[in-house]
C-alpha cells in the first residue's frame, strides 16, 4: 500500500515530517510527503521533507494565523486548488489513500484540512484519513509555544486552572465537525497525556511525533511491499483492502495502541538469550532459531501493552466497532499461535466482531512490536471534555 502524506500547518508538518523519517528503506510504504503551511520559519525547519514537497501559502502571512480559524477556513477556501495542484509535483495518482495530518487546536491546519479533504476526495477515488492532534490543557498560545503571547483580539483566554485553552478547544472541535462526514477517518492523538510533567508543547512535541509517527509506520508499513524479494512473506499479510475495512469510511474516529519489546540476541560473553545456539549455520543469520517459549513470550507482551497500554486517543475499548492488529518483527520471533492468540485477545476486549490480524516480518529489526487498531471509538470522554471547554468560551 502506498500512503500519500499531506502535512498541513506547523503541528501537521513537523508529524508528516517524522513519518518521513520512520520510514525505513526496506518497507517503503510512501508515496509523497508534502508540507503546506503559512509559516515559512516553520517549513524551513523541517528535515526530511524535499524542499519541493514544502509550500508556503498565503501572502503576507509570515508567522501563521495564531489560531484565528476563521481566517484560516478562508484562506483554506481561497488556496485549495493551489494546494491541490502542488500535489502533482509527486505521484498522487498512484496513492492508495491520503492521509492529510493538522493539529486541530491550530487555524492554518485546522482552516485547510475540510476543504483539502473535501478536494481530495473529488480528485482521486481513493480513501482520505486525517490525522489530527488534540490540543494539550496545559497550551498558552495556539502553536504550543508559551512564549507567544496570547493575541487581545481573539476570544480567548488562557486557563489559569490549566484546563484546555478554550480557543484551541473551540478550534478542535470545530474543525472535527467539518470533518465529519468528509474524511474516511479521522485518526486521533490526544497531546495532553502524551507530555511529560512540567514539559510544554515546544519541548516535548518531538518525542510525540517520534511516538505517532512509529504508530503510522507500524500500521501502513505492514502494507507495503517489501524492498528486497527475498524477505519473508508474512502469513497473514495486511493489505489495502483491509485497512480500508477496519477504518471505515464514514469519519470514524481512530486510537492506535503500541508495543514494543527489544529482543535479546546476545552478549558479551557469547551466551545467546532467546536463541537456540546454532553455530553451524550463523548465530544471528537468517537460519537462527528462537525458544519458542521466548518468542510466545515478546508477542504476548507486545500484544497486551498495544491493548492495555497507552492508546493515543483514551477511550472505552469496548466500545470499538472494529479492530485490526499488527504483530511484527523478525520473521523466527511471530509465532504464529502467539499471533492469532493476539487477534483473538483484541476481539475479546473490544467485544468487536469485526477484528482483523495480521504479521509484518521484518528480517533487520531487533524488536517485536504490535500495533492495535480501533476504529469507531465514541462517544470518547476527550472530546466530549474539549466540546464543554469550547461551549464554556462561547465559541
Ligand atoms: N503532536 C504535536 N502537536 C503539535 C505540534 N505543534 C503544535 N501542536 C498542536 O497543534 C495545535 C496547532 O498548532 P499548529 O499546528 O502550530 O497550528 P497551525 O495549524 O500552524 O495554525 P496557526 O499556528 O494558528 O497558524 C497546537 O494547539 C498544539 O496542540 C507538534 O509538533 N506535534
Amino acid at each position: 500500500m502506498q500512503l500519500e502524506v499531506i502535512g498541513v500547518g506547523g503541528a501537521g508538518c513537523r508529524i508528516a515530517d517524522a513519518i518521513r523519517t520512520a520510514e525505513t528503506a526496506t518497507r517503503p510504504f510512501l508515496c509523497d510527503v508534502f508540507a503546506f503551511d503559512t509559516d515559512a520559519q516553520a517549513l524551513a525547519e523541517l528535515e526530511s521533507v524535499p524542499d519541493d514537497h514544502r509550500h508556503r501559502y498565503g501572502a503576507g502571512i509570515d508567522t501563521g494565523l495564531n489560531g484565528n480559524l476563521q481566517r484560516g477556513e478562508t484562506l483554506g477556501d481561497e488556496h485549495v486548488d493551489e494546494l491541490s495542484r502542488k500535489l502533482d509535483a509527486g505521484q498522487p495518482s498512484a496513492a492508495d489513500a491520503f492521509l492529510v495530518v493538522v493539529g486541530l487546536g491550530g487555524a492554518t491546519g485546522g482552516g485547510a484540512a475540510p476543504e483539502l479533504v473535501a478536494n481530495l476526495q473529488t480528485l482521486y477515488d481513493v480513501p482520505v484519513y486525517v490525522l489530527g492532534t488534540l490540543p494539550a490543557d496545559r497550551e498558552r498560545s495556539p502553536d504550543g509555544d508559551p512564549s507567544v503571547p496570547t493575541d487581545d483580539t481573539r476570544p480567548s483566554g488562557a486557563d489559569a486552572d490549566g484546563a484546555t485553552r478554550p480557543l484551541a478547544a473551540a478550534n478542535a472541535t470545530q474543525t472535527l465537525s467539518r470533518l465529519d462526514g468528509l474524511a474516511n477517518a479521522v485518526l486521533c492523538f490526544d497531546n495532553e497525556p502524551w507530555l511529560r510533567t512540567g514539559e510544554d508543547m515546544v519541548d516535548g512535541r518531538a518525542r510525540l511525533n517520534r511516538e505517532l509517527a512509529a504508530r503510522i509506520e507500524a500500521l501502513f508499513g505492514a502494507t507495503a511491499q517489501p524492498a528486497d524479494e527475498r524477505a519473508t512473506s508474512a502469513e497473514t499479510v495486511i493489505d489495502a483492502n483491509d485497512i480500508r475495512r477496519i477504518l471505515g469510511n464514514e469519519t470514524a474516529l481512530v486510537s492506535l495502541g503500541y508495543g514494543t519489546q527489544r529482543i535479546e540476541s546476545g552478549d558479551d560473553s557469547g551466551s545467546v538469550l532467546g536463541f537456540e545456539l546454532d553455530f553451524g549455520l550463523g548465530l544471528f543469520g537468517s537460519d537462527s532459531t528462537v525458544e519458542t517459549s521466548a518468542a510466545v513470550s515478546a508477542v504476548e507482551t507486545t500484544v497486551g501493552k498495544a491493548i492495555q497500554g497507552k492508546l493515543t486517543l483514551e477511550c472505552e475499548r469496548t466500545n470499538t466497532d472494529r479492530a485490526l492488529l499488527v504483530v511484527g518483527g523478525p520473521p523466527e520471533w511471530l509465532n504464529r499461535t502467539a499471533v492469532a492468540d493476539g487477534r483473538r485477545r483484541l476481539e475479546s476486549a473490544t467485544e468487536s466482531t469485526q477484528t482483523l490480524g495480521g504479521d509484518a516480518p521484518r528480517a533487520d529489526s531487533e524488536a517485536v512490536f504490535a500495533l492495535a487498531v480501533l476504529a469507531g471509538i465514541e462517544p470518547v470522554d476527550r472530546i466530549e471534555q474539549l466540546q464543554a471547554a469550547a461551549r464554556q468560551s462561547g465559541q
